[in-house]
């Protein structure tokens, strides 16, 4: 991670075990939030103001089933920030971005790479420079995310981590959008050798996804029909 030009912050939202980040150049203060949740919006509001940042882009990884998005509420703090999401996420955003897309923030490039499977509009936001990537729920610390609704497909999956995520360099950073058990991060050499479930072979992840059995999100039935619309409520 290269300290001189970034501004990194992962923070904490205890309801849905969900990570935001918050990434800035450090040179020009840009800034954008990755994943922000509705109950922690103003939190993050003031650590941003606190750290001298310009708020342009509200990132989501794609529409999250579990959690309100906290990029409603960080428009109206911050009103020239840009909400994005993938284009195929079916979803209203400020900005919807299509694989590859590059954004700038400052010095800063961001890469989107789609990398569908968990839902069809989902994404990862790639700091190549930095090497560190932001998986969503696509790639989870020795996990993934699941593959039973929103146009959950294992298969598709398996193949948009393995060819968008775990082909960057080793040493690239994982961050995940969600931890169950404490874990912060992961390397790509690590989830190639030690994920339970992407190593496994393609057949045989399908099948062990089909057979997660876990209980729906409690927040689903809020979640889902205010994120189609930027986590308006
Ligand atoms: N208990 C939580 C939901 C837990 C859950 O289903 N997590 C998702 C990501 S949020 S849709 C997931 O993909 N988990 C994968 C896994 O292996 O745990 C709640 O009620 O919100």
């Amino acid at each position: 991670m290269n300290t001189s030009t970034l501004v990194f912050r992962q923070l904490f939202e205890k309801t849905s075990s969900t990570y935001t980040y918050i990434i800035g150049c450090a040179v020009t203060r840009k800034a954008a939030i990755i994943d922000p949740v509705l109950e922690t919006a103003e939190r993050d509001a003031k650590l941003i103001d606190q750290l001298g940042l310009e708020l342009e882009f509200g990132l989501n990884t794609h529409v999250h089933a579990d959690h309100i998005t906290g990029t409603a509420t960080l428009s109206k703090i911050f009103p020239s920030m840009r909400a994005c999401l993938s284009d195929k996420s079916g979803a209203k955003a400020d900005r919807l971005l299509a694989n590859g897309e590059m954004l700038r923030i400052g010095k800063l490039e961001v890469q989107c790479r789609h990398t569908p499977g968990h839902t069809d509009g989902c994404c990862s936001y790639v700091l190549s420079s930095e090497g560190i990537v932001f998986t969503g729920d696509a790639l989870l610390f020795r996990g993934c995310g699941r593959t039973d609704f929103q146009q959950g497909d294992a298969g598709r999956l398996y193949d948009s981590v393995w060819k968008e995520i775990l082909s960057l360099p080793d040493h690239c950073t994982l961050f995940p959008a969600h931890d169950y058990n404490g874990h912060m991060s992961s390397t790509v050499r690590e989830e190639k050798q030690f994920n339970p479930r992407l190593t496994l072979p393609k057949a045989d992840f399908i099948e062990f996804m089909a057979n997660l059995n876990l209980a729906y999100p409690k927040q689903i039935d809020r979640a889902l029909p205010a994120n189609l619309k930027n986590g308006e409520l």
